[in-house]
C-alpha cells in the first residue's frame, strides 16, 4: 500500500477561556483547559489524520472554565485536550514562521497553548480568553535506519532484500521530492509484548566524494541521517568509480571516504551505531577483498593504511561488518543485518526471536 505523505497541517489553536468569577461572593472562575501535544513513536501519519477527523480538521480546542456561581464558588476547571503526534513533529507559528516547539522526545507531553485565568480578584472576576494562534504541524518522518553508500554500491537492492517475504505493509514516504525515499517495513513475526517488528528505513541516493561541501546535493541527503538511530554503509566489494575519468576507489578506500564525508559534515553523526554492509560478495574475488576490508578495520588506527585523501581523521569502530549479496538475496549476512538493526531498536528485547523468513530456501544456502 502506499501511503502518501502529508507533511503539513495547518490548525487553529483555541485553549480554553477561563470562567468568570462571581465579584459578590469571592467566587473564582475555573481556568480554562490547556492544549497539550503527546509525542508518541507509535503515532503514523495515518492514525494522526484518524484522530484528527474525529475531532475537527482544522481546530484545536480545549474546553472552557466554569464560571463560578452561588452554589459553586470555585469554578470547575476546563478539561485539558492531548492530541497524540508522531515523535519528531515541529510546531512552527504559522504567522511568524518560527518553530514554536520540537516534539522529539517520546511520550512527552508538550504544552501548545495554555488556557485563559478563570475570574478573580486579580482581574476582577472576568474570565480571560485562552492563548488562541495558527500554526503548522510539520511531520518530520523518525527514520530507524540511513543506508549510505556511493552510486551503484546496492543500497536500493538492499533494501528489497530486506523486505519480508509476508508483506503486511510497505510504504513508500516520499519526501518532497521522489528520492530519497522511506520505506516503513514490517515484519509478522511477533515479537512478545512489542508486537510487530517495525522499521523505516531511508535509502539515500548515493553519495559522491565532496558530499559534505554540498556536491551532487550532498547536504539533501546527508541531513536525513540526522535523525536516523542506525547508519549503515553499504559499500561494493569490488570498489568504486564514479565515471571513466574518475579515480578508481578500492572498497576499503570507499569505506575510508564515507567516514571522511559523515566527519565533514557532522562529527556528531559518528557516534551513532554503524554498521559496515560490503555488498556483492557474489562476485569473482570479492569474498578476498570483502576479507581484506575486514582486516584492515581490524587495525585500530586503521586509516593511516589507506591513501592520504581516503583518511578519515575519526575512525568509525563499526558495531559490526557484514557481507551480503543483496542482488542474491544471500540472506545470510542480511539476516545478521536484520537482527543488529532489530536489537538496536529494541534493547530489551529476548534474542530467541526468528527474524526473517527466507523468500526461497536455496537463498539460505
Ligand atoms: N553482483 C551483484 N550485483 C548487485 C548486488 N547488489 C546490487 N547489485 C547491482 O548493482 C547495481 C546497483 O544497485 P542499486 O541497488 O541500484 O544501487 P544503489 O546503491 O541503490 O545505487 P544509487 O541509487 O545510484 O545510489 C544494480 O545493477 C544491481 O543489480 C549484489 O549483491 N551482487
Amino acid at each position: 500500500m502506499t501511503v502518501v505523505a502529508i507533511d503539513r497541517f495547518r490548525f487553529n489553536v483555541k485553549a480554553g477561556a477561563g470562567g468568570n468569577g462571581l465579584a459578590r461572593y469571592n467566587g473564582v472562575g475555573g481556568d480554562g483547559g490547556n492544549i497539550y501535544l503527546h509525542a508518541r513513536n507509535d503515532v503514523q501519519f495515518k492514525r494522526l489524520l484518524k484522530q484528527l477527523d474525529n475531532a475537527d480538521l482544522q481546530r484545536m480546542r480545549a474546553e472552557v472554565g466554569a464560571a463560578a456561581t452561588q452554589t459553586k464558588l470555585i469554578g470547575k476547571r476546563g478539561q485539558d485536550t492531548v492530541f497524540k503526534v508522531p515523535t519528531g513533529v515541529e510546531v512552527i507559528n504559522a504567522d511568524t514562521d518560527t518553530v514554536i516547539v520540537r516534539c522529539n522526545t517520546h511520550d512527552k507531553r508538550y504544552l501548545l497553548a495554555k488556557g485563559g485565568e478563570g475570574g478573580k480578584s486579580t482581574n476582577n472576576f472576568v474570565g480571560q480568553l485562552g492563548e488562541q494562534f495558527n500554526i503548522i504541524l510539520s511531520l518530520k518522518l523518525r527514520v530507524d535506519v540511513g543506508l549510505i553508500g556511493f552510486p551503484n554500491a546496492g543500497k536500493s537492492t538492499l533494501l528489497k532484500a530486506l523486505t519480508p517475504k509476508k508483506k503486511i505493509h510497505i510504504a513508500n514516504y516520499p519526501f518532497t521530492t521522489t528520492k530519497p525515499q522511506v520505506c516503513y517495513l514490517k515484519y509478522d513475526q511477533d515479537v512478545g509484548d512489542d508486537g510487530l517488528f517495525a522499521m523505516s528505513i531511508a535509502d539515500l541516493p548515493g553519495l559522491i566524494e565532496g558530499a559534505h561541501l554540498n556536491r551532487g546535493k550532498g547536504h539533501k541527503f546527508l541531513k536525513h541521517v540526522e535523525n536516523a538511530s542506525i547508519i549503515i554503509f553499504v559499500v561494493d566489494a569490488t570498489g568504486f568509480r564514479l565515471s571513466e575519468d574518475s579515480t578508481y576507489r578500492t572498497a576499503a578506500e570507499t569505506v575510508g571516504l564515507l567516514n571522511r564525508e559523515l566527519e565533514l559534515y557532522d562529527s556528531s553523526l559518528l557516534q551513532k551505531p554503524i554498521v559496515l554492509c560490503i555488498n556483492k560478495t557474489d562476485l569473482p574475488n570479492s569474498e578476498e577483498k570483502a576479507a581484506a576490508v575486514e582486516e584492515m578495520l581490524r587495525e585500530k588506527d586503521w586509516p593511516k593504511l589507506l591513501p592520504e585523501d581516503c583518511r578519515p581523521q575519526n575512525p568509525i569502530v563499526f558495531r559490526s561488518i557484514l557481507k551480503t549479496a543483496a542482488r542474491d538475496f544471500r540472506l545470510n549476512g542480511l539476516q545478521e543485518l536484520l537482527r543488529e538493526v532489530y536489537f538496536e531498536l529494541n534493547p530489551m528485547a529476548s534474542d530467541d526471536y526468528d527474524f526473517f523468513e527466507p523468500r526461497s530456501k536455496k537463498h539460505l544456502t
